[in-house]
């Protein structure tokens, strides 16, 4: 897709505050691939954040950030929704929907992803005991089933995207977390994307990640396995630490 002028006699450049592994700065990279704009990528090291990060995000000091010109956009759901309203005539069409009914169903369940998956995702993964693991494991599991029920609810069951035939705010948002979902069996020992149990979120998947705007930015399983070893490593060092 060729890219679009930023903001059509805005000469602002756009910068991004991202981090490779993170689902969140992911999916702003797809939104704004899909939008075509351009836009500078800046990789932060979470191990020691950039002044730039620091003072464009004092409140929560989390990537990811987008900058257009100096006025910094932090929290990618806030950044979503500003790209559609800084940029309407960017890209095929407007990442949230137009119709407010389907609006409301979209963001129901991106906060559902934010507010629920992911704390799930951190919890079968970091929890301080195999009991919270394995309890994040089984809710992991049940929040991927409601996800395949609203699948069948937002595309109609015939879609191939929650957003209808092409992707869109709800793609986009649980798209940020396809790396790690298809990464887990090496990640977490289980493997969630299962056909046999989440057929349509499970082709969903895959149909997302081949998406060029996807494509380009998915991290590889092996390197996020890699990852999440370290984040591990870094908890039972805490931990050993506290004791
Ligand atoms: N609600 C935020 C979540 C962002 C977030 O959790 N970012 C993580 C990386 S995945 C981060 O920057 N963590 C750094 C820290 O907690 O110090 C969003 O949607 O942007």
């Amino acid at each position: 897709m060729a890219a679009a002028v930023v903001g059509e006699g805005d000469a602002r450049q756009l910068k991004l505050l991202g981090m490779w592994a993170s689902p969140f700065a992911h999916r702003v990279r797809v939104a704004l691939q899909l939008k075509g704009l351009e836009y500078e990528h800046v990789e932060e090291d979470m191990g020691n954040k950039s002044e730039l990060l620091l003072a464009s995000n004092p409140v929560h000091k989390k990537v990811p950030v987008l900058l257009h010109g100096d006025c910094p956009i932090p929290e990618s759901l806030v950044i979503l929704e500003y790209l559609d309203d800084a940029f309407p005539g960017a890209g095929r069409q407007a990442i949230l929907p137009a119709d407010p009914y389907r609006r409301a169903v979209a963001r129901f369940w991106a906060a559902y992803v934010d507010g629920k998956l992911h704390g799930m995702m951190l919890n079968a993964l970091l929890g301080a005991t195999e009991e919270e693991r394995a309890a994040g494991t089984a809710d992991t599991l049940a929040a991927l089933d409601k996800l395949e029920g609203a699948f069948a609810e937002c595309s109609g069951g015939k879609k191939e995207f929650f957003a209808g035939d092409e992707p869109g705010y709800l793609d986009i948002v649980l798209g940020g977390f396809v790396g790690w979902l298809r990464a887990w069996d090496k990640v977490g020992g289980v493997k969630l994307l299962d056909a046999g149990r989440i057929p349509r979120l499970t082709a969903w998947a895959a149909r997302f990640a081949e998406l060029d705007a996807a494509k380009e930015v998915t991290p590889d399983p092996d390197r996020i396995a890699e990852y999440a070893r370290v984040l591990l490593a870094r908890r039972a060092a805490a931990a050993a630490a506290s004791e």
